[in-house]
């Protein structure tokens, strides 16, 4: 239905066909990025901003209160029911991440308790993750002695998705297969923006301009990644007899499935799609995450020599840093915490759809409104209780010498929806991070200083910098 439904949220004027897709993608423009630009809209229009962008009516939330009514709702807990969600799984709505209600609510308790049993306890993660850092320093240290200038955004992602796919799936592939994979998922986070393409809002534009639209790209980039989990799932089926593997869901998925003979909502295709959420999920989020927090360590060095100077207190410089150390490193844990408000405080959830006719702020939310929620104004903005929010201010997480997390800080979404990874990203981001910092210095490349540049993808990266790396 194309009309504005009574009691709908307040925002721009809707054109016929187009509805409000022509002023959001100039405001868009103008504002370099589509938070800033529905952050706009919410000073004239108030913290629930009400479009419709082609047929779809489109509601953004912006403000912290609000958000916090639609995690508590579950009625807004749904996913878009659209051509985004069923061409990226072969025309079905599969897995974790873009499906919803009774369905999701199954998949994802029993992937979660299996992933709680295996990758994300505690020892068999520190053992992953701490392998993989002392890679990463080893080929750093390597790297370091013929040449001190290290592309700082290109050099983490790759050992990221290593560790991301052993966890996950259990399996271990060839170094060419990882490569394979790395460069589809780097397509992946380039070229798929989370808040939709052109031809979700216009889904008839597929059939004129498949290319254009954005069509093609984004059903070939989700085929590769399908394709590649399949046949690895087809080697690790033949290669796990009964003996329960310590990693991943896919064994304990796999028996799940035979043990229900096709019923209910357990399938391999299903399964297949669940990787690939937790993949896309966690690969480009935990990759910028790392990358904004080496941009403010070089741009604040005052809080990179704070962070060592408790490395050097708590840990030493000799022995290796491990997981256990974690909670002794309260500064190093608030600067991570720091740099993942400073990332998603530019960043959307997942959009999210409503599951029948609803209510948010006392407006009318009609069942199928796709809601969007804007975590600039949670994350990033005075109103909701940050002291300047554009700064880098670790020390706003302590509070009488103790870590105190305030409770606007959800960068991780709350509720049924919360983040499937976040154990394992903080985790990961805080190794790969406090390991770095008790073994090496970085600075600014003399003449070219990192700037807080922020591009748009899959979710908002910083743009390429390189540093200056010497051992300590
Ligand atoms: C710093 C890193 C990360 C950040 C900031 C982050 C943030 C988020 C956010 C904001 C959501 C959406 C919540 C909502 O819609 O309300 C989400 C969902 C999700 N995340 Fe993460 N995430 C991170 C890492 C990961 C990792 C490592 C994984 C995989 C292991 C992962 C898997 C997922 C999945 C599957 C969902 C969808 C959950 C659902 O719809 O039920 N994320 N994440």
């Amino acid at each position: 239905d194309t009309r504005k439904p009574r009691n709908f949220p307040p925002g721009p004027k809707w054109f016929p066909i187009i509805g409000c897709a022509w002023q959001l993608r100039k405001l868009h423009k103008e504002k370099g990025s589509l938070a800033k630009a529905t952050q706009e809209l919410a000073t004239k229009y108030g913290s629930v901003v009400g479009a419709r962008i082609g047929r779809e009516r489109t509601v953004f939330v912006c403000g912290l209160d609000v958000l916090k009514e639609m995690f508590r709702k579950d009625e807004l807990n749904g996913r878009p029911h659209d051509i985004m969600s069923t061409s990226r799984t072969l025309g079905k709505r599969r897995g974790m991440g873009y499906t919803d209600a009774k369905f999701h609510l199954e998949q994802k308790k029993f992937v979660m308790g299996q992933l709680k049993r295996t990758s994300f306890r505690k020892k068999v993660m520190a053992h992953v993750l701490e392998q993989r850092v002392s890679v990463i320093i080893d080929e750093l240290e390597k790297k370091v002695q013929s040449d001190s200038v290290i592309c700082m955004t290109s050099f983490f992602p790759i050992h990221i998705l290593n560790t991301l796919y052993f966890l996950l799936t259990g399996d271990k592939c060839s170094s060419q297969e990882m490569e394979e994979l790395f460069d589809i998922m780097e397509d992946f986070a380039k070229n798929i923006p989370l808040t939709g393409t052109m031809f979700g809002h216009f889904p008839f534009l597929r059939h004129i301009c498949p290319d254009y639209c954005g069509y093609n790209i984004y059903v070939n980039i989700h085929q590769r990644i399908l394709e590649f989990v399949s046949k690895r799932v087809q080697v690790l089926k033949k290669a796990c007899d009964s003996a329960t593997p310590d990693c991943g869901f896919v064994h304990p998925y796999l028996m799940m499935v035979n043990s229900f003979e096709g019923n209910g909502t357990f399938s391999e295709d299903q399964m297949v799609a669940t990787c690939l959420d937790l993949l896309i999920g966690g690969f480009d989020t935990s990759c910028n995450a790392v990358g904004f927090v080496f941009l403010y360590l070089i741009l604040y060095p005052d809080v990179q020599r704070k962070a060592q100077e408790e490395i050097d207190r708590v840990v030493g410089r000799q022995s290796p840093l491990t997981l256990n150390d974690r909670a002794r490193l309260q500064y190093v844990e608030c600067v991570i915490l720091e740099s993942i408000r400073l990332f998603v405080g530019r960043a959307f959830l997942i959009p999210r759809r409503a599951l029948t006719d609803a209510t948010l702020n006392g407006y009318f939310i009609p069942k199928d409104t796709v809601i969007h929620g804007n975590c600039r104004l949670t994350l990033l903005d005075e109103c909701a209780g940050w002291k300047d929010p554009k700064t880098f201010y670790p020390e706003r997480f302590i509070k009488n010498g103790r870590i105190s997390i305030p409770d606007n800080f959800t960068p991780f979404g709350w509720g049924r929806r919360r983040c499937a990874g976040e154990i394992l990203a903080r985790a990961n981001v805080f190794l790969i991070v406090a390991s770095l910092l008790q073994t090496f210095n970085f600075k600014p490349v003399p003449g070219c200083p990192p700037v807080v540049d922020v591009v748009e993808g899959f979710t908002p990266s910083v743009k390429p910098f390189k540093a200056s790396i010497t051992l300590r």
